[in-house]
């Protein structure tokens, strides 16, 4: 709703009330066109302030609209009308201005801001673009280049940066609504016609055209099949090119077909799905809502590898208090410069100076003895994690969490390490740890509570999207992941090449195809994995070579190691590189000769594979295994899935996560072609159908909002 009343003798105040954000409902844009109905009637009142309640001016459109039958009165017509008005209009922004709350500002005739208010047009995030006259309002006021800017990457702005943009008029430290009363107070019975945003030109440039086309192509390159950033381009161009009235019947004509795009409805679930992933709960009934996790002031890094450095920049940039503690003394001095490096490279970005004083180094674990929290990050190894688990039992004081940085191994066996099971949890940060937002939180059987609602809370406070899931092999990212490689490498055995599998994945969105991404992590790595659980041993020719345990392997990623191909590091891998180090990929003559040898050797038959199957086998095979996870209790529900796969993993925002994408696709299609594929691949269990992909068909293939009630169900009965 929005609240009227008079103040200060001839202004009127308008206050939006609709927590937690005061977005644009139906309620609150009739509330406007009343109260401002109310205003302009008044003789008393001379000019309106329009505010926000709980310090925050306006989020901007509700969301939650967007996907049912949308009522009330429309936004555009309400800004108009406000725009229109022959009494001075003034925002008071506070808090915030997003999407439509920033363009109601717009209509107004001033427009003053908090310091710490934030403000943009973040709806091409959501796969729309303002379309509430942003689109041709900001370039008439600030310039199309830099319009494009705030519209096509959704930047939020701060206070200081919207006044030298030219967005507000004036900032103020102080209470904003006396400060805008005054203003109103200022202007009342001036005249308006040059405060009218829609009535401006936008501001000239010589070679619109060229811009233009300079302008779309790095936004074609940067959106990967993105549709809203084009949209957005486009809207912005009409702004420039035509006058006001046609620019927003072009505005309207390309938030048409957004709107109703997969694409918007996917970035809004994932929206939500951000948000309700801290909501967790858990098998045995724990949830953030009822647990409280403990303060966290000080934190222990242990290993001062790759991921230690950057866990220990991303607590360091926190503010929080950081001991690291790496006991080979080689080791510890050159990850001291290494990230001193990194907290004065960050700090330069944010114009803020380097914490450099948040971090100790040491090479003595007993400098952890005080601390609240310790976060190991030790090399992967079970043995090595559990020597370190079992110091940790001795040397902390009493209380503190023990969390490790493990990417797939037991939780529970090294909580079996120490005296304390319940304060032990994962925190599967991903590299480069102080840049990738996701952080899996693991909880294994005897993770108490309160352990799991201080790492949820401690990861907050670091910038990261946490998600709490169950412990199990390789949790909720590398388990899915498993699948998806096995087929990508049975693809190459088929008759595909690395370059084909790769080019298919990156036309779906992803920034880089599997073998690509295997040669930037390293081959090594999975190698050592596969060599542990005795899969990688050399073994005869002809058919027993590629079966391990009863199911189909492939050993080529093996043979490529045996070789010395680790990727990137070694110059060589499904590609080759200029040099070790080398970042371009190209094919590599070495590679497909070998690959033929390969299959000759194997009696394998090469068949052409085009895209669609490699999609088909790589995704649904992965998707079957989120399935499975759901099944397994292991996540909560489809959005923390989606959401790990959305933050860790490059999985393209527009297609809103594994689980999701396979409701938009189609659940009975994903059955039918895994079933597809399983009949013909009988020996490759992860192409076999789960129980709950089944059970989700059979109820009628429920909306992904609606599958929590039948997995509910399928644990009940089991
Ligand atoms: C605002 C934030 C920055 C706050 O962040 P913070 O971390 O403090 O808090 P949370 O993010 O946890 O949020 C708290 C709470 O609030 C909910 N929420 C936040 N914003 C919204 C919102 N805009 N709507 C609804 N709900 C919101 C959030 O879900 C949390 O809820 P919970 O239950 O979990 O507690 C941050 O939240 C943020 O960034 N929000 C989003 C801001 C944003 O993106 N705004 C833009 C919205 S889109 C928009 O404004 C569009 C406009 O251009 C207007 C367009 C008008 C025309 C529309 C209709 C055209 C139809 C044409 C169709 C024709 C087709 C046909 O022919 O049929």
């Amino acid at each position: 709703m929005a609240q009227y009343s008079r103040i200060s003798g001839s202004v009127g105040l308008i206050t939006l009330k609709s927590p937690p954000v005061n977005a644009l409902s139906a309620v609150v844009r009739q509330g406007i066109v009343d109260t401002v109905e109310k205003a302009l009637s008044d003789p008393k009142v001379k000019s309106v302030v329009i505010c926000g309640q709980n310090g925050i001016f306006c989020g901007g459109a509700d969301i939650k609209e967007f996907a049912g039958n949308m009522s009330g009165p429309p936004l555009v017509p309400i800004i108009h009308a406000i725009e229109a008005a022959n009494k001075p209009m003034v925002a008071a922004i506070e808090g915030i201005a997003l999407g439509g709350g920033l363009e109601l500002a717009l209509g107004c005739h001033y427009r003053v801001a908090h310091a710490k208010a934030r403000l943009g047009l973040p709806e091409v995030t959501l796969g729309l673009l303002p379309a509430a006259g942003g689109s041709q309002r900001l370039p008439r006021l600030i310039g199309v280049p830099a319009a494009l800017d705030l519209i096509t990457t959704g930047r939020h702005v701060t206070a200081a940066e919207a006044l030298q943009l030219g967005i507000v008029d004036q900032v103020t430290d102080h209470k904003t609504v006396d400060v805008a009363v005054k203003l109103a107070l200022s202007v009342a019975g001036k005249p308006l016609d040059a405060r009218r945003i829609s009535t401006y030109l936008c501001p000239p440039l010589s070679a619109l055209d060229p811009l233009f086309e300079e302008v779309m192509q790095k936004v074609r390159q940067r959106a990967r099949g993105a549709i809203a950033p084009i949209a957005c381009v486009q809207a912005v161009r009409a702004a420039a090119a035509l006058p006001y009235a046609q620019g927003m019947e072009r505005e309207k004509e390309l938030m048409a077909t957004l709107f109703t795009s997969g694409q918007a409805r996917a970035l809004q679930y994932s929206f939500f799905a951000q948000r309700a992933v801290s909501k967790w709960s858990t098998p045995s009934g724990a949830r953030w809502d009822t647990s409280t996790p403990r303060p966290v002031h000080k934190v222990a890094v242990i290993g001062l590898g790759t991921m230690g450095r950057g866990i220990a920049v991303a607590l360091a940039q926190a503010g929080l208090s950081v001991v690291t503690v790496e006991p080979q003394e080689k080791q510890l001095m050159e990850a001291k410069q290494a990230v001193s490096g990194m907290l004065e490279r960050g700090a330069k970005k944010r114009g803020v100076a380097p914490p450099l004083n948040n971090i100790t180094y040491n090479s003595n674990i007993q400098a952890v003895a005080d601390v609240d929290l310790v976060i190991e990050a030790v090399f992967e190894d079970m043995a090595l994690k559990k020597k370190v688990f079992q110091q940790l039992s001795v040397v902390c004081k009493p209380g503190t969490f023990l969390c490790t940085n493990t990417s797939a191994l037991d939780v529970d066996q090294l909580a079996s390490q120490t005296r304390t099971p319940e304060l032990v949890v994962g925190m599967h940060f991903f590299a480069p740890a102080n840049v990738m937002k996701l952080l899996e939180v693991v909880y294994g059987p005897r993770s108490s509570p309160q352990a799991l609602a201080t790492a949820m809370q401690l990861g907050k406070k670091i910038g990261k999207v946490s998600v709490a899931v169950g412990n199990c092999r390789g949790f909720v990212g590398n388990r899915m992941l498993k699948p998806y490689i096995e087929q990508a490498f049975f693809l190459l055995e088929e008759g595909a090449t690395p370059e084909l599998v790769d080019r298919a994945l990156e036309e779906f969105g992803f920034s880089m195809g599997i073998f690509k991404v295997s040669d930037l992590s390293g081959l090594d790595v999975g190698w050592r994995v596969r060599k542990g659980d005795g899969l990688a041993e050399p073994r005869a020719t002809g058919q027993s070579a590629r079966i391990r345990e009863g199911r189909r392997y492939s050993p080529l990623g093996d043979l490529l190691c045996e070789q010395g191909r680790f990727g990137q590091k070694t110059g060589r891998g499904w590609y080759q590189y200029s040099k070790p180090g080398g970042r371009e990929p190209s094919s590599d003559p070495w590679f497909h000769s070998f690959l033929k040898e390969y299959r000759a050797k194997h009696g394998l038959v090469p068949r052409a594979i085009d895209h669609q199957e490699v999609l088909e086998r790589c995704l649904y095979a992965l998707i079957n295994e989120g399935f499975r996870i759901l099944e397994d209790g292991i996540a909560a529900g489809p959005e923390d899935i989606d959401v790990i796969y959305l933050f860790g993993y490059g999985w393209p925002s527009y297609r809103g996560g594994p689980m999701f994408y396979a409701g938009m696709v189609g659940l009975p299609k994903v059955l039918d072609r895994l079933e597809h594929y399983y009949q013909a691949h009988p020996d490759v269990p992860y192409l076999q159908p789960c129980t709950l992909l089944r059970r989700l068909v059979a109820s009628g293939s429920p909306p992904v909002h609606k599958w929590r009630e039948v997995i509910k169900k399928l644990h009940s009965q089991l």
